[in-house]
């Protein structure tokens, strides 16, 4: 649906040109949630920006579901721009308006027909849960009502794509779990592409597909978030994943004979007794330190830190065979 191709952009000029982002290839696909993770100033904004040339990029391409957008000229562009809805972390709405209004504003830039323009505002309304603000004000409205009114004045032109900039950042964290759940509802019942950026890992784990990590411009990082989140590759990506993470101590004086090994256990894995089966058979004994179930968007996923002790070779081969049985095994 989105491609990028060695994206490049350069702000400034001669000694004050900074490099926001170098040689990104990117591919978005049709229905996904697309999520893009990094610290301030890696570039996040200035990417997503480039996806419907709010900033255009210095060289490379961006194609959206299948048209050049750097090609266009400007009344073209427009157009296209009207299929990619956009909210922001500060929601960016008319202040002087009320809330039917704010959502209604792109239908009447296009000279949609007013019956036209009722329907669509009826329906945003119904959607986003907010027929008994419609009258209100953004002043007269919480954060997470804000954020709705920006989202259904985004959908208001029947986009293909969703960009979210930051738009959960502003929100305390049940809001933000309700603005996340009405982003998924809106996938799965219009089959909308969206791509968000973010810096907060419980993000991505919530709701997206696919993740990509960018670092200083470039993307380190990328694949589905079951893959990134069980075999991080990258540093940057590991110090995410500590952020929903409970950290332990390990205490390495309890001897040799004690190994410590981390356990991440996805979907049906995580309710079988894979780790009991192993020690049947290997025969050495195991004392659980830490262990949690939580979700990768739908998928549940479990993780175990649990001390082995038994013979060195007994305890490699309890390591080997819960590897054979899928698990992702690390010995930390
Ligand atoms: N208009 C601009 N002029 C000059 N430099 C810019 C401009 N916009 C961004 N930059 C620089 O480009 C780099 C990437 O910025 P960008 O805003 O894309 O990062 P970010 O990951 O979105 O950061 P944040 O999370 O803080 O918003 C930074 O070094 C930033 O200072």
């Amino acid at each position: 649906m989105i491609q990028l191709e060695q994206v490049t952009k350069t702000y400034g000029v001669g000694a004050k040109q900074v490099s926001a982002l170098s040689g990104i290839d990117l591919n978005v696909r049709k229905g996904e949630i697309f999520g893009i993770i990094g610290h301030s100033g890696a570039g996040k904004s200035t990417l997503l920006r480039s996806m419907n040339l709010l900033e255009r990029p210095s060289s490379g391409k961006v194609v959206v579901d299948g048209i050049d957008l750097m090609a266009l000229n400007t009344k073209r562009l427009q157009e296209s721009r009207r299929r990619i809805g956009m909210i922001f972390q500060h929601f960016n709405l008319l202040s002087s308006a009320p809330v039917a209004d704010n959502i209604a504003f792109p239908l009447t830039l296009v000279n949609a027909t007013r019956s036209h323009i009722q329907r669509k505002v009826d329906e945003l309304l119904e959607l986003t849960g907010l027929q008994e603000h419609r009258h209100k004000y953004p002043a007269q409205l919480s954060g997470g009502q804000k954020q709705r009114v920006g989202i259904a004045r985004a959908l208001a032109n029947d986009p293909q794509v969703l960009l979210c900039d930051e738009a959960t950042s502003a929100l305390d964290p049940q809001t933000t779990n309700s603005i996340l759940n009405l982003l998924l509802d809106i996938n799965k019942r219009f089959g909308l592409t969206i791509v968000l950026i973010t810096h907060e890992m419980h993000v991505i784990r919530s709701i997206c597909d696919r993740v990509a990590v960018i670092h200083q411009g470039r993307i380190v990082e990328h694949g589905t978030v079951a893959e990134v989140f069980l075999k991080p590759q990258h540093a940057i990506t590991m110090q995410f994943i500590d952020q929903v993470a409970d950290q332990l101590q390990i205490d390495h004086s309890a001897g040799e004979r004690a190994m410590y090994v981390k356990l991440n256990f996805l979907g049906g894995q995580t309710y079988e007794p894979i780790l009991s089966r192993a020690v049947q058979t290997t025969g050495v004994t195991f004392s659980i330190l830490q262990g949690t179930i939580s979700k990768l968007k739908d998928t549940p996923y479990g993780q175990l830190v649990v001390k082995l002790e038994g013979d060195e070779s007994a305890k490699q081969n309890t390591v080997n065979e819960l590897r054979s049985q899928g698990l992702h095994v690390e010995v930390i």
